[in-house]
C-alpha cells in the first residue's frame, strides 16, 4: 500500500454549489501533509469527508486500503481528528475532558489520558477548568483529545489558527514531534503559507474546491523551480536570442525587461556570452529559486504571511 490515504475524484455539492470537485489527494505513511489554501477553498469540506462526518456526493476515500463507507468503524479507529475549533465543557477540567471523551468513544485508560496531557505539555494545567485556557492551550486539548485513541493518522484543521506566533511554532513543534518520535502521519490544514512550508514533506494546494497542485517539498526545492534570472536594456532581441540562437523555450517574461529562464543545462556564464555577442546588454545576470510562496501565488493567485 502506497498511501494510507487517498481519494478519487471526491465531489461535495450541497443543493447547487460546487464545495469541492474532482479532488484527488495521496498521503504517504510517516509524513507531514500539509493542505494549503485560502480561505473558502474547501479545505475543511474535504476533511469532513475524509473523517466520515460528510458523505461524499460521488468520488471514493481510501483509508488504510480500503474504500471508506460510513460503515468503516475499524479503519476509523486507526485515525484521530480535530475538524475546526475545538469545543469542550468549558466548567470541566482539561482531565476530566478528556476523560469524558475516552468513556464515550469507548478507548478511555488513565494512561492514555497522562499520556495525551503531557505529549501536549498540558499536565500543570490539567486540573484548571478549560474556560481558563488560552486558545493555544485549547487547540492542544483539540489535539490531546485527538491522538488518545493512538491514531496511525491525525487530521488537524487549521489547528493553528488565531494562535500568536509563539503558539503557532508550538503546533509546529509539537506535529514534527508528533510524527518522528510517535510515528504519526499528520494531514494538516491552512492558509498560512508559512505554517505549511516549514514542516510539511507533502503539500497539496487547493483552490476555489479544485486541487491545484500535489508536490513534494523536496521537488519543489529540487527540480523544476531553480531558474536564472536575466535583466536585459532590450526585451525583445533578448527573448530573440534565447529562442532562436540558443534554442531555448522553458523561459517567462516577468516584468520591466526581466527573463526568468528554467531549463536546467543552462548556465550564467553560457546566456551571458550568448547576450552580449548579440549585443543586448545584461543589467543583471544570478540564479534563484522559486518558493512555495511563489508556487502559491502562481496557483491562487494570493498569498496570506499573516505570520
Ligand atoms: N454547509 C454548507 N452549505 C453550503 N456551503 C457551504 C457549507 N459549508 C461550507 N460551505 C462553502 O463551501 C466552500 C468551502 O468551504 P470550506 O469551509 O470547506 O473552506 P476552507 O478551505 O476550510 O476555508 P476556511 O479556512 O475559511 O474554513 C465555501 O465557499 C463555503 O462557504
Amino acid at each position: 500500500m502506497q498511501y494510507i490515504l487517498q481519494t478519487n475524484q471526491l465531489t461535495k455539492r450541497i443543493d447547487e454549489k460546487e464545495l469541492v470537485v474532482d479532488v484527488d489527494l495521496h498521503i504517504r505513511k510517516g509524513e507531514i501533509y500539509g493542505f494549503l489554501g485560502p480561505n473558502g477553498a474547501g479545505k475543511t469540506t474535504v476533511m469532513k469527508m475524509l473523517t466520515n462526518l460528510w458523505k461524499p456526493t460521488s468520488g471514493t476515500i481510501e483509508l488504510f486500503g480500503e474504500i471508506l463507507t460510513p460503515k468503516s468503524y475499524e479503519v476509523l479507529k486507526r485515525m484521530g481528528s480535530m475538524i475546526e475549533f475545538p469545543t469542550f465543557y468549558d466548567h470541566m477540567t482539561g482531565r476530566e475532558n478528556l476523560r469524558l471523551h475516552g468513556e464515550y468513544m469507548g478507548y478511555y485508560n488513565v494512561n492514555s489520558v497522562e499520556e495525551a496531557l503531557r505529549i501536549l505539555d498540558l499536565t500543570s494545567a490539567a486540573d484548571q477548568p478549560v474556560k481558563r485556557y488560552s486558545l493555544g492551550m485549547k487547540e492542544r486539548l483539540g489535539i490531546a483529545r485527538a491522538i488518545m485513541c493512538k491514531p496511525e493518522l491525525l487530521i488537524l484543521d487549521e489547528p493553528t489558527n488565531g494562535l500568536d506566533p509563539a503558539g503557532m511554532k508550538q503546533i509546529r513543534d509539537l506535529l514534527k514531534t508528533l510524527c518522528t518520535e510517535y510515528g504519526i502521519t499528520i494531514m494538516v490544514s491552512s492558509h498560512i503559507l508559512s505554517e505549511i512550508e516549514s514542516i510539511a514533506d507533502t503539500v497539496g494546494i487547493i483552490h476555489h474546491g479544485r486541487m491545484r497542485k500535489e508536490i513534494s517539498m523536496r521537488d519543489i526545492e529540487e527540480s523544476n523551480l531553480n531558474y536564472i534570472e536575466v535583466t536585459v536594456l532590450d526585451e525583445k532581441r533578448a527573448v530573440y536570442v534565447l529562442s532562436e540562437k540558443l534554442g531555448l523555450s522553458n523561459f517567462k517574461l516577468v516584468e520591466g525587461g526581466t527573463i526568468r529562464i528554467y531549463d536546467p543545462e543552462a548556465s550564467t556564464s553560457q546566456l551571458s556570452k550568448a547576450l552580449s555577442l548579440n549585443d543586448v546588454e545584461v543589467l543583471f545576470i544570478g540564479r534563484n529559486t522559486e518558493t512555495l510562496e511563489d508556487y502559491f501565488l502562481k496557483l491562487t493567485g494570493e498569498v496570506d504571511r499573516s505570520c
